[in-house]
């Protein structure tokens, strides 16, 4: 069967890779419309919309990193992590911490709910590459910190899933990728 020439929608995916480099600018509030446009069309079961954002940039990226060394300090972690806080959300010029909200359901489990927040991650990111900025989604110690959680006002049922860092990738600074298209055949994959 000769191989499928991809179209062109699909060339966003099959190229999809993260910047951990990440300058100025960052996507604008047009362009952060548009990418909230994209995360509500995320499978979504029940459409409960289980998943809310906060949004740093500027002095918001100084509150978050406080809030960062803060947690870290009453969770008594250690002096080089909690020194480091304050700079972690700098490697971008905006930061994402998505949050999975999950809603009461008796039809959708909390982990289906979750899931759904996640994708929302994903698609930030396809979507602000598509605008031709670049990301990256972070996790790390904080995302699971409930001190850390309350210091960003998280309600107990509440969690992060995702620090998506954004901005322009700077020019140079990741490793270029080799070029080489995906192999089908690294995906474990079985047909029942
Ligand atoms: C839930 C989740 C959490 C992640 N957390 C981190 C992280 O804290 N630090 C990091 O360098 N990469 C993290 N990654 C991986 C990056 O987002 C990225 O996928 C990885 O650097 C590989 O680059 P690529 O996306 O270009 O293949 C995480 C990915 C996922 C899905």
């Amino acid at each position: 069967m000769a191989p499928l020439t991809p179209p062109a929608g699909l060339r966003l995916l099959l190229e999809r890779r993260s910047h951990h480099h990440l300058g100025a600018p960052a996507p604008d509030d047009a362009a952060l419309e548009l990418m909230l446009r994209a995360a509500l069309r995320v499978p979504d079961f029940g459409h409960l919309r289980p998943y809310r954002f906060l949004a740093a940039r500027g002095e918001g990226l100084d509150r978050l990193g406080e809030a960062m060394r803060r947690a870290a300090l009453a969770a008594g972690q250690p002096e080089k992590r909690i020194a480091r806080a304050p700079r972690m959300p700098h490697r971008a010029p905006l930061v994402l911490v998505v949050v999975a909200s999950p809603r009461a359901s008796a039809t959708v489990p909390l982990f289906d709910q979750q899931l759904c927040a996640g994708c929302t991650v994903l698609t930030l990111q396809l979507a602000a590459r598509a605008l031709g900025y670049g990301g990256i989604w972070r996790s790390g110690w904080w995302m699971y910190d409930r001190g850390f959680h309350r210091e960003l006002g998280l309600a107990e049922e509440e969690q992060i899933v995702g620090f998506l860092y954004l901005g322009t990738p700077v020019e140079g600074a990741d490793e270029p990728g080799n070029g080489e298209p995906e192999r089908v055949g690294d995906v474990r994959f079985e047909w029942l």
